[in-house]
């Protein structure tokens, strides 16, 4: 039998390289491999991240050079009650992070959404796109490439949906900066994030393009998709679910669970989160969406570097007959419930928490209940960051939790 030293061993010699060993080993003997070999050559102790709870064989798709797991602390917060278009009822939101403080946070603000009757979320938009550069002579090549897009969507639908079963070509907008052409293509991918579905089918549709104009493929993602960039057009036309969430708390809510006023809250919204915010020209016009979002990402088996579009939230605070109306929108949540890491063994436990893990009925109804569960647990900790900046308790709260 084949041991961890021996591959170790090998790896050192020059006879494999450090991503071969899965070839000769099963995965937790490959992976421990790594771990005598990085051992042996720096100063690490890696005993703790070699003690992870799943078969490393299940993380085949997920990772390459395995050689453990990272196990960032997850806790839960709720139960919050959500009244969605795919989600309905009471809801424990699992969260991973290290951030001390954070889950508190969020959970004061479900203790408020709790006691108020419960937040109202909808997905507004369902759309991933992907969008390929294509190099033309000029601009009047481009032009025409533009109209035969324009005239043949169906052709380039059905060439994309060809790839798969579950995805629906939504449309196809095209963008010309000189001799570069862009084509923005969105889909409809049910309840799976769908960034590999998208980037699959588009190269399906991109041969067409390809075969039917002048236009040359130059990249298959030209940057205008927006993927993992901070990017305007995530925030105006959305990306991966649009979805908002709004809650009226009382006067008296307010002041016992928040500690603060409706109109302590309002202020503070208007000045950081909207002045704030636009003196210093960001993407996001909230107050820690990136906690919540990422927190729910690490737990739930998305992609945590999506956080950057999933982050591009507005808040919205206002006073309606002395109680506190609040409103959080995420233009471009990337959420799945099946594929990427939701199939990770810790990750789908959580997503079966919420009651979410695996395909909907109808397809996108689990997905669409995610974004929505996850948009109000963003509301709770917009509310209660808030609520600790009016009353003056963020640092005395991370001088207590957070270090
Ligand atoms: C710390 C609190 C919640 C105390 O707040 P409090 O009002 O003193 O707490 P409380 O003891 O009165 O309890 C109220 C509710 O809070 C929850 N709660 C209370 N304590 C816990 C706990 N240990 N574990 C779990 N839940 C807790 C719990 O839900 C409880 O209700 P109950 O369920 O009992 O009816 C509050 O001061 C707070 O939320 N502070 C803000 C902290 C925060 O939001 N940090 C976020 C990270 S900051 C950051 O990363 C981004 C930043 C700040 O740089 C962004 C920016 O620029 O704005
Ligand atoms: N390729 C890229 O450019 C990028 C990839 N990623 C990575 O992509 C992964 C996510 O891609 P994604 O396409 O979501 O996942 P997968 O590649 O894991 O594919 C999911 C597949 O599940 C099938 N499926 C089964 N049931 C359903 C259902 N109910 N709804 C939708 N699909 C269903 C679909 O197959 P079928 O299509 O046959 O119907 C779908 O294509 C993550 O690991 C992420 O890190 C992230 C960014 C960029």
């Amino acid at each position: 039998m084949t041991t961890a030293e021996d591959l170790a061993e090998r790896v050192r010699e020059g006879d494999l390289g450090l991503h071969e060993l899965e070839q000769h080993a099963d995965a937790d003997v490959a992976a421990e491999a790594r771990r005598v070999l990085l051992e042996a050559e720096t100063e690490a102790d890696l005993s703790t991240v070699g003690a992870y709870a799943f078969d490393a064989a299940d993380a085949d798709s997920n990772v390459e050079n395995m050689i453990g797991a990272a196990q960032v602390p997850m806790g839960v917060v709720g139960p919050v009650r959500v009244e969605g278009g795919a989600s309905s009822g009471e809801y424990y939101l699992p969260l991973a992070t290290t951030e001390g403080a954070l889950l508190a946070s969020v959970n004061r603000g479900c203790a408020a959404i709790r006691r108020g009757g419960g937040a109202t979320a909808r997905v507004l938009k369902s759309a991933m796109t992907r969008a390929p550069v294509f190099r033309v002579a000029d601009v009047g090549e481009a032009s025409e490439v533009v109209s035969w897009v324009r005239a043949n969507e169906g052709t380039l639908r059905e060439a994309a949906e060809a790839t798969t079963s579950h995805g629906e070509l939504r449309g196809v907008t095209p963008y010309v900066v000189g001799d570069s052409v862009f084509l923005r293509f969105a889909y409809d991918t049910k309840d799976a994030m769908g960034m590999n579905m998208a980037t699959i089918a588009t190269q399906a549709a991109c041969e067409v393009v390809e075969a039917e104009t002048p236009a040359s493929l130059v990249a298959l993602s030209g940057n205008l998709c927006a993927d993992k960039k901070p990017a305007a057009i995530n925030a105006v036309e959305g990306r991966g679910r649009t979805v908002a969430a709004d809650v009226v708390l009382s006067r008296d809510l307010v002041a016992d669970v928040l500690k603060t006023t409706p109109e302590a809250i309002a202020e503070a919204n208007t000045r950081k989160n909207l002045v704030g915010s636009a003196k210093a020209g960001a993407l996001g016009f909230n107050a820690h969406a990136a906690n919540v979002v990422v927190a729910a990402f690490l737990a739930l088996g998305q992609d945590p570097a999506q956080v950057v579009e999933g982050s591009n939230a507005i808040t919205t605070v206002d006073v309606r007959d002395g109680d506190l109306y609040a409103s959080v929108t995420l233009a471009s949540l990337e959420v799945g419930t099946v594929g990427g890491g939701t199939r990770l063994p810790t990750q789908s436990e959580a997503l079966s928490v919420l009651g979410v893990r695996g395909g909907g009925d109808p397809p996108g109804s689990n997905a669409d209940a995610l974004a929505e569960v996850i948009a109000v647990g963003t509301l709770a900790g917009e509310l209660s960051l808030l609520g600790a900046l009016a009353s003056s308790h963020l640092a005395s709260a991370h001088e207590q939790l957070g270090r």
